[in-house]
């Protein structure tokens, strides 16, 4: 990406979940991944980016003090601010975004630490020319519906199927505007192109891999474990 032709983009990296799937007493996003916190891991990909101008970090609110440190301690460069989330993640996105300048944002969870600088470029290229994108992988299992009772329903037809990840790029007002309307709606998505989507809004996929993994449950751990060992 030219960066001298590049739009202003700003990153809000939310890490404000408390990680109940992974059950450890530590949020699973301060677990230590060779020997540093995994929102470190996660914050020095978008630190590293050019296009990158301002970081904002959303953190539980008794852990603002503590990823200040962390932030110092690893030596991130890029205009930084940490503020504290909300109970759900859409509600720690929306706190972020009323901090971010703009013209785009992107949206990334804090337990991806394996994002790569061309997949944020790529998301960043698809957002100026299509208004919205997010990074995604084709589903590699047959997908079936399943009702209340265990028995399957329907087997959806996998070539349209994708597994959807993040970073997702916006331009900050479309988004801004996009989260308001859900808070009057009393709509709450699992991610921020469904707010979008339900207005109609175009949002372009943009093919990753499989290794930007969400770190979710403990088996996760030893998988991450591995990428690192293996990059
Ligand atoms: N109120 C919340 C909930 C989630 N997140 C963040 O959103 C990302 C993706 O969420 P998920 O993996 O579901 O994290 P948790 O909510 O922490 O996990 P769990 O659902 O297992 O409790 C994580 O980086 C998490 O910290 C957030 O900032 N604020
Ligand atoms: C945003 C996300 O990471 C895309 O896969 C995901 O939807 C977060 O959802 P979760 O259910 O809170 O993990």
């Amino acid at each position: 990406m030219n960066t001298e032709t590049s739009p202003r983009v700003g990153a809000i990296v939310v890490a404000a979940g408390r990680g109940t799937r992974m059950g450890t007493k530590e949020s699973k996003q301060y677990l230590l991944l060779q020997n540093k916190p995994i929102i470190i891991h996660t914050l020095e990909m978008f630190d590293r980016h050019p296009s990158i101008e301002e970081i904002v970090l959303v953190t539980g609110e008794q852990d603002v003090e503590r990823c200040k440190s962390w932030i110092d301690e690893y030596g991130i460069t890029t205009k930084i601010k940490v503020i504290p989330g909300g109970a759900e993640r859409q509600e720690s996105v929306y706190l972020g975004l009323r901090q971010i300048e703009g013209p785009y944002v992107l949206i990334h969870d804090g337990v991806r630490p394996f994002v790569t600088e061309e997949q944020i470029t790529a998301c960043i290229e698809a957002a100026v020319d299509y208004g919205a994108s997010v990074l995604a992988a084709p589903v590699k299992d047959t997908i079936k519906q399943v009702d209340e009772q265990g028995q399957v329903t329907a087997t959806l037809e996998r070539r349209s199927l994708w597994a959807i990840q993040t970073p997702q790029a916006f331009r900050c007002s479309q988004l801004l505007d996009a989260h308001e309307q859900a808070v009057r709606d009393g709509f709450i998505g699992t991610d921020d192109a469904m707010l979008l989507e339900r207005l109609g809004l175009p949002v372009k996929v943009v093919e990753g891999g499989y290794r930007n993994i969400k770190i979710t449950t403990p088996e996760d751990l030893d998988y991450a474990e591995f990428i690192l060992r293996h990059n």
